[in-house]
């Protein structure tokens, strides 16, 4: 009798891109994907970081290399990355500014939007003509691209623009087998949030949202990472993977 059999979590033989892998979310990617074996490719902008990470990674025994990058520096992504073959991308460079919507700025809005949704879209662009059957884009979204929240009027929109390319993207690519998903954890303390939660009582608002009571921890995120990176996930493309205590599902 042949049993149905778990498709592989494994990551052997597969290189990796992760941007925004200094520290935080993107560094929680690169490990995960670097322990199922991939070969990954750590891109940020502040390189003594990155070669300390990538050594501690290669000393526990993992693949691992940095690129010293500023994604929204478009010259540079190319002259860095086409041509580069990579069957697995994660899109995690990203940035906030929590304000009311009275005070946003130009400034604000170029800056998030221009790395929460331009960079994004054109590394992505730079690197999927290379990408074989079987690829795996991940862009790093939010709870916030799926609800609204106060003075984060323009970070929400950045991050459903995200949702929206994801789709986008999973469609056009779908018939070479390169899939596209998002995925969309809740706060996590990172540098990005840590100043979030000197503000007195943010911490208890949040979790008055979070049904199962905790923020997120970036291992949170290891998991559906790997999956979604793998060929575990084989059937999955233009989804979203809330990864957020259940705060959506109110
Ligand atoms: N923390 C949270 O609660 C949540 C975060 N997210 C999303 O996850 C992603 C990561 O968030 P988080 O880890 O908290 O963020 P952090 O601010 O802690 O880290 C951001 C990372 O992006 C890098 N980065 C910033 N600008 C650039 C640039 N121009 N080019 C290349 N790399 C850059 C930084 O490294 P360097 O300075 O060296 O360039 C750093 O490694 C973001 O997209 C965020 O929106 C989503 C849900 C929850
Ligand atoms: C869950 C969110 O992404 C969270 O919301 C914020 O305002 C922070 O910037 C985090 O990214």
């Amino acid at each position: 009798m042949r049993l149905p059999t778990t498709p592989s979590l494994s990551l052997e033989g597969r290189c990796a891109l992760v941007t925004g892998a200094s520290q935080g979310i993107g560094l929680a990617a690169a490990c995960a994907l670097a322990q199922a074996g991939a070969k990954v490719t750590l891109a940020a902008r502040n390189a003594q970081r990155l070669d300390e990470l990538v050594e501690a990674l290669q000393a526990a025994g993992h693949q691992a290399e940095a690129l010293a990058l500023d994604v929204q520096d478009l010259v540079a992504v190319r002259q860095a990355l086409q041509g580069r073959r990579f069957e697995i991308l994660v899109n995690n460079a990203g940035t906030n500014r929590p304000k009311p919507l009275g005070q946003v700025s130009d400034e604000d809005y170029k800056a998030v939007m221009g790395l929460n949704v331009h960079a994004v879209y054109f590394l992505t662009q730079t690197v999927v003509g290379q990408m074989p059957e079987g690829s795996s884009i991940i862009n790093v979204s939010s709870q916030m691209g799926h609800v609204g929240a106060a003075n984060r009027s323009l970070y929400c929109a950045s991050k459903s623009a995200v949702e929206g390319l994801t789709r986008a993207m999973a469609v056009e690519l779908g018939p070479r087998g390169i899939r596209v998903n998002s995925i969309c954890p809740t706060f996590i303390e990172t540098p990005m949030t840590k100043p979030f939660f000197q503000e007195p009582g943010f911490l208890e608002s949040v979790l008055a949202k979070i049904p199962l009571g905790r923020l997120g921890q970036l291992e949170d995120v290891m998991g559906p990472i790997v999956f979604l990176a793998s060929p575990a996930s084989a059937l999955v493309t233009g989804s979203a993977l809330m990864v957020d205590g259940g705060w959506t599902a109110h």
